[in-house]
């Protein structure tokens, strides 16, 4: 077992190491609409650092261009985000054999959440548990939007094996949320309230503000940060 840490720095650890908890969680073959899943190995607890949806950060025109170029099925693996009032897109589509882009969508009962972590002054999505997570559990969260074709298909399909007072999720305030555009063109939630921390091995960077952050060199300069083993990170919750 690995040493207990705070999750934004176990996920700031394994960003950087760009590693994923192969100790407690494992990739699992669901059924031929789904594809294959992310489950927990052994048990999660609530708040923790779960997985990284890792890929190339792209900008918004080679996003546009990638689109236009892939095939469907790959430009479901594009995740879209807002950062310093642009948009962005983890770009996860290439088979890289990472965790993160095979966690399934579930607007019902998510078990995880996408925060926006900033690393060196790059930013990272990453999945954190809303609750405990019992092993053996498909890891899910809710990717946002309306328009994923799964849960009209879901609707019409098994709307009468629901009970219709099958709660909601829980409503999420908009003041401390982007609603971002996500895989399949559907609106991808990433939260935004802000914690700074640093790593064990650094002294002790100062609170960066959103002005600040704005203020920060882009992704193509500020790129190669990310070999180095100090972060200073930004949480958005
Ligand atoms: C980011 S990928 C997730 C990994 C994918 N299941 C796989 O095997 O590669 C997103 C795609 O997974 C499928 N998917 C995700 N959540 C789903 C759900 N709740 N029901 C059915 N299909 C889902 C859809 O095909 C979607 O375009």
């Amino acid at each position: 077992m690995p040493p207990r840490v705070s999750p934004l720095k176990d996920a700031i650890q394994h960003v950087v190491s760009k590693t994923d908890k192969t100790y407690k969680l494992e990739v699992k073959y669901i059924n031929a609409v789904k594809g294959r899943g992310l489950f927990a190995a052994s048990s999660i607890c609530k708040g923790e650092f779960v997985v990284e949806y890792r890929g190339d950060l792209i900008n918004d025109a080679e996003s546009q261009r990638r689109r236009s170029l892939y095939h469907p099925s790959c430009v479901a693996f594009m995740f879209a985000f807002k950062w310093r009032g642009k948009m962005w897109c983890i770009d996860a589509s290439r088979d890289d054999g990472s965790f993160g882009r095979l966690v399934n969508d579930d607007h019902r009962h998510p078990n995880c959440k996408m925060k926006r972590i900033d690393v060196n002054g790059i930013p990272h999505l990453c999945l954190f548990a809303l609750n405990d997570i019992k092993e053996g559990q498909e890891i899910t969260y809710d990717y946002g939007g309306e328009d994923c074709p799964w849960r009209t298909q879901m609707t019409t399909s098994t709307a009468n094996a629901r009970s219709a007072d099958e709660p909601h999720p829980s409503p999420q305030s908009d003041a401390e949320e982007d609603d971002l555009p996500g895989p399949s063109s559907t609106l991808q939630k990433t939260t935004t309230s802000t914690a700074n921390a640093r790593s064990a091995d650094e002294p002790h960077p100062s609170p960066q503000s959103d002005a600040e952050e704005d203020d920060l060199p882009g992704p193509s300069s500020t790129l190669q940060k990310m070999t180095t083993s100090t972060a200073n990170a930004r949480f958005s919750r």
